[in-house]
């Protein structure tokens, strides 16, 4: 175990207050933010409530008129300079997210620059929202398709990338036209507010982006989405709340993107380099401590290649440095709280009582934060609890495979669908499998498919549209066409 060494006074200085109609206000009441790894409290913050809610629907509503007017050149330009801001405050917002949720400083500034590039892609989007014209079948008409902002947007983001999920729903809402009221995770509100405050910097108008932490995340988030003054909801998070949102939406007819929870399956075929392989389960299984949404839940290993995997992978695990992730040299921080520890060691129980082997961790690292070591488990059963739910931690369920069919039942045997990882050296094998495989993303060779430019998302229960690529804009406008009669 590694050993704190920032203490809360390096917290770099951020407002705390509510951020409605381009101020910073106090709230009523204030909740404190946690060091996961220490239980140090960080900050106080202004809690929101639904009055709250409402001071900050208003604004945004007030502000649609005139910023969907402003010329996209502007807000591109806005989105550039923000990007500029938060690339030269790296330091600031890496330490902010180790604190805040406890991610390794050398991850943290990783994700500052992915987050970043998010306002960077969009900016340079902004410019280029482009429509269409065709004439109708019976030549009577010309059809002028053009491209409206779709209005005042609900952004919701959980804790696990405090700052990528924010900018990856905020660059393209600001590029579109779209005023925001945006919550942030209780968990992670810090990065969030000083990401409100390098946009206002930015010159982002007032009641463009209005910013609300609350630790009553339903009675804020209802006044949004039953209000009837937004038009769209766009959710990062749970499947479980995303359902919730979803049904709250369709009360007023609400534009929905949802992006929920994974259940990744880690296929690795016989033809695999299995150091390859190997090297693609480090990333995809501890990025962010596998709190990840994209994080590998399910190895299938074919039974050629399982004990040499199984040993290669459980080899590097335990050289993990496990600790504070404010400590040089820690790779794998602590997890988020004691509802997420106790979460991963139930699974983990379950699944040797069903007759799983611990090759390696198999328990909490130190007696306070909540750690857990890198873990390995073979053998593991079919109905084991955590091959049907999201680890959310650093465990590593290896099930065995004999043939391609068998594989991808395996694989599609989930209500997620969000990506999968396949390795394989075979070119037809790998057509054939990403095919099959049920996912809205598939690494092929590779553990990680997260990038700005690539369209983000899921199937079945991992939710609705795509953030990023050259269609991450599409959810943020609607079209609008111009029927003129032909002369
Ligand atoms: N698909 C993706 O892009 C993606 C990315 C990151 C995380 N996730 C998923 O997010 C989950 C982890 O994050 P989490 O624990 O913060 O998720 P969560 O669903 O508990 O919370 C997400 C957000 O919703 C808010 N929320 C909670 N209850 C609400 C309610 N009743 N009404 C309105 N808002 C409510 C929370 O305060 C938070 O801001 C995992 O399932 C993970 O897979 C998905
Ligand atoms: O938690 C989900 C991962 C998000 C990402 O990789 O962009």
């Amino acid at each position: 175990m590694t050993t704190t060494e920032l203490q809360p006074a390096t917290l770099p200085a951020v407002p705390t207050g509510l951020f409605i109609d381009g101020r910073w206000r106090d709230g009523a009441r204030t909740f404190d933010v946690e060091n996961p790894a220490t239980g140090v409290v960080l900050a106080s913050v202004a809690d929101g409530t639904a009055d709250d809610a409402r001071r900050a629907i208003d604004a945004a509503a007030a502000a649609q008129d005139q910023w969907a007017r402003t010329a996209p050149r502007e807000r591109s330009e806005i989105l550039r300079r923000a990007y500029e801001l938060v690339i030269a405050r790296t330091e600031d917002f890496a330490t902010l997210m180790t604190l805040e949720m406890g991610k390794p400083l050398a991850e943290a500034r990783g994700e500052v620059a992915y987050g970043a590039e998010f306002l960077r892609w969009f900016s340079e989007e902004a410019v280029r929202i482009a429509g269409d014209t065709t004439v109708t079948g019976d030549g009577r008409n010309r059809i002028l398709v053009g491209r409206a902002p779709v209005g005042p947007c609900v952004l919701i983001t959980p804790w696990n990338f405090p700052l990528a999920m924010g900018t990856r729903k905020i660059g393209p809402a600001v590029a579109a036209g779209c005023t925001m009221v945006f919550k942030p995770a209780p968990q992670t509100p810090l990065t969030a507010l000083l990401l409100t405050e390098v946009l206002r910097e930015a010159g982002l108008p007032d009641g463009v982006l209005n910013t609300v932490a609350t630790t009553d995340a339903a009675a804020v988030v209802t006044e949004w989405v039953e209000g009837g003054k937004a038009r769209k909801i766009s959710f990062t998070g749970s499947t479980n709340v995303g359902k919730i949102l979803l049904g709250q939406a369709a009360k007023t007819v609400m534009r929905t993107s949802m992006e929920l929870g994974g259940n990744a399956p880690f296929l690795v075929c016989a033809d695999a380099d299995v150091d390859k392989a190997v090297d693609g389960a480090m990333v995809a299984k501890l990025r962010n401590m596998g709190e990840a949404c994209t994080a590998a839940n399910r190895f299938y290993v074919h039974r050629d290649v399982v004990d040499e995997f199984t040993t290669k992978l459980a080899e590097r695990m335990s050289a993990l440095t496990v600790g504070d992730g404010t400590a040089p040299g820690t790779d794998v921080g602590p997890l988020i709280d004691a509802a997420g520890l106790g979460k991963v060691e139930r699974l983990v129980a379950d699944a040797v009582a069903k007759g799983a082997r611990i090759v390696t961790g198999g328990e909490r690292a130190g007696e306070t934060g909540y750690f857990y070591r890198p873990t390995v488990l073979a053998d593991v059963p079919a109905d084991a609890e955590l091959a049907a739910t999201e680890i959310f931690g650093p465990v590593a369920p290896v099930h065995v495979f004999d043939d391609e069919d068998e594989a991808i039942a395996a694989a599609n045997d989930t209500d997620a669908g969000l990506v999968a990882y396949l390795f394989t050296q075979d070119i037809d094998r790998a057509w054939r499998l990403s095919d099959r495989i049920e996912a809205g993303m598939v690494g092929l060779n590779t553990g990680l498919v997260s990038n700005p430019a690539a369209p983000f998302g899921g199937v079945k229960q991992s939710g609705l549209g795509r953030e990023g690529g050259r269609v991450g804009i599409d959810e943020f406008l609607e079209y609008k066409y111009l029927a003129i009669p032909k002369g």
